[in-house]
């Protein structure tokens, strides 16, 4: 019999008031924060507000009159605090795949040489990471760059004396599992390299601390646990370590010292600034700023909290069921291990996933057979995990699964 009191814990939950800032359809249960964060009120009110009255109205004296201009270092600021950097160490640009580009870059340029020209990563990072390690390492040669794959568990043991950076992704994207950022830049360090931190699946969700772990360049996303809209700017750190002999290629005029002067030479602004490329996507990046207002009065130990007994509940009430050993959980079974998800592996994974999304449960659906349900402390409530788990054991018992439209699959999943 199931014992969890789910009612008491929605009672008990000190971030039960967060959800109503979130706009959420009554019909829906939205474990996919992981993947595209829900809409915060703010956010459409101040993208409103951003499209009607600063561009209708104030049009291009908008850049002075509402500081457009600074917004990425002013946003980059507030993410700072959220991920233990110092304000002038992270600025909001681009997306993850570009700023990872500038810190590849960077990086090989404070430490490489020919001997040391390793970029060591994991066979089951993102791909994004992977991709753009092997689009420097065509244009630069392997004789400057050269990515080098192990699996998680080998990592701190696989840094030695021709390694540049260590990159890696604090939580897994498809398994949730979490590494030991501390850990692998001391490892790093020990060997002379540096490290390289991606973000993605932990900004928002749980206390990360850069400066105290010594992380010397990250990137992240503000579009999953920082809820601020499809496509909207990723975020870069370097460490001030770093910035005296900071270089990237990506020499935009927004990274110029000083832009409005229309120089032909480039002269690369002082600090984080350098980092930026062009033009700022304003309308976006004041959705980030709006959507960074959900942290104000919250801390990142209750949202990890929150996160970790949420996911510690699906498990049990998934695991109370009778047809649950048809579920391999691929994600540690200890909480503190793993991320803000859970993934399991099942033959009929795609299919069951879409079963869920149209009974109005919204989880995804990872290759080759993965369903992964992820968890956003601020709006996602226990009382959601009970009906889920309902809604699934109705699926498995009845094999709505089975379904002959299920047998084509969409390109996004
Ligand atoms: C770990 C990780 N890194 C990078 C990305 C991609 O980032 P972007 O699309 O901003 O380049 C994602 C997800 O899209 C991700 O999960
Ligand atoms: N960025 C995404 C997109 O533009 C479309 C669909 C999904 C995404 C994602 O963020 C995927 C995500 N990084 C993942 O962990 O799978």
């Amino acid at each position: 019999m199931n014992q969890i009191d789910y009612a008491r814990l929605d009672r008990d939950d000190p971030l039960a008031h967060k959800r109503e800032i979130f706009e959420l359809p009554n019909d829906t249960i939205y474990f996919d924060g992981n993947s595209l964060g829900a809409l915060p009120k703010i956010v459409a009110q101040t993208v409103n507000e951003t499209t009607r009255e600063q561009w209708g109205n104030d049009l291009i004296k908008s850049w002075n009159q509402h500081d457009w201009v600074n917004l990425p270092t002013i946003v980059g600021a507030k993410i700072a605090h959220l991920i233990g950097a110092q304000s002038n160490e992270v600025i909001c640009c681009d997306s993850i795949s570009v700023n990872l580009f500038k810190v590849i870059c960077a990086a090989i340029n404070a430490v490489g040489s020919e001997k040391r020209r390793v970029i060591l990563s994991t066979r089951d990072n993102f791909p994004t990471d992977l991709y753009m390690v092997q689009g420097v390492e065509s244009f630069l040669g392997q004789q400057r760059c050269e990515l080098k794959l192990v699996d998680e568990a080998e990592l701190v043991d696989a840094v030695d004396e021709r390694t540049v950076a260590v990159l890696a992704t604090e939580v897994n994207f498809r398994t949730g599992r979490r590494l030991d950022l501390q850990q692998l830049s001391q490892a790093a360090h020990a060997q002379g390299a540096l490290m390289i931190a991606d973000l993605a699946h932990s900004a928002g969700v749980m206390p990360i601390q850069l400066s105290q772990w010594q992380v010397d360049y990250a990137v992240g996303c503000t579009y999953k646990y920082l809820n601020a809209g499809p496509g909207a700017p990723a975020f870069v750190y370097v460490s001030q370590r770093h910035h005296a002999k900071l270089k990237q290629p990506l020499q935009g005029w927004f990274g110029h010292l000083n832009p409005f002067a229309f120089e032909p030479e480039y002269q690369s602004a002082k600090g984080i600034r350098q980092m930026l490329v062009g033009t700022p996507p304003v309308i976006s990046m004041q959705a980030v700023n709006a959507a960074l207002e959900c942290f104000n009065d919250v801390s990142l130990a209750q949202v990890r909290a929150k996160s970790m007994q949420l996911t510690h509940t699906f498990q049990q009430s998934l695991a109370a069921q009778d047809w649950s050993s048809d579920f391999e959980l691929i994600s540690p079974s200890h909480a503190e291990q793993r991320g803000s998800q859970l993934s399991y592996a099942h033959p009929n994974a795609y299919e069951i996933c879409q079963a869920l999304i149209e009974r109005g449960v919204i989880a995804d659906f990872r290759a080759p057979n993965y369903i992964r349900f992820g968890f956003a402390p601020l709006y996602n409530q226990f009382q959601e995990v009970e009906r889920a788990i309902a809604i699934l054991a109705d699926i498995m018992s009845t094999e709505a699964y089975r379904d002959p439209r299920w047998q084509t699959r969409s390109t996004v999943t």
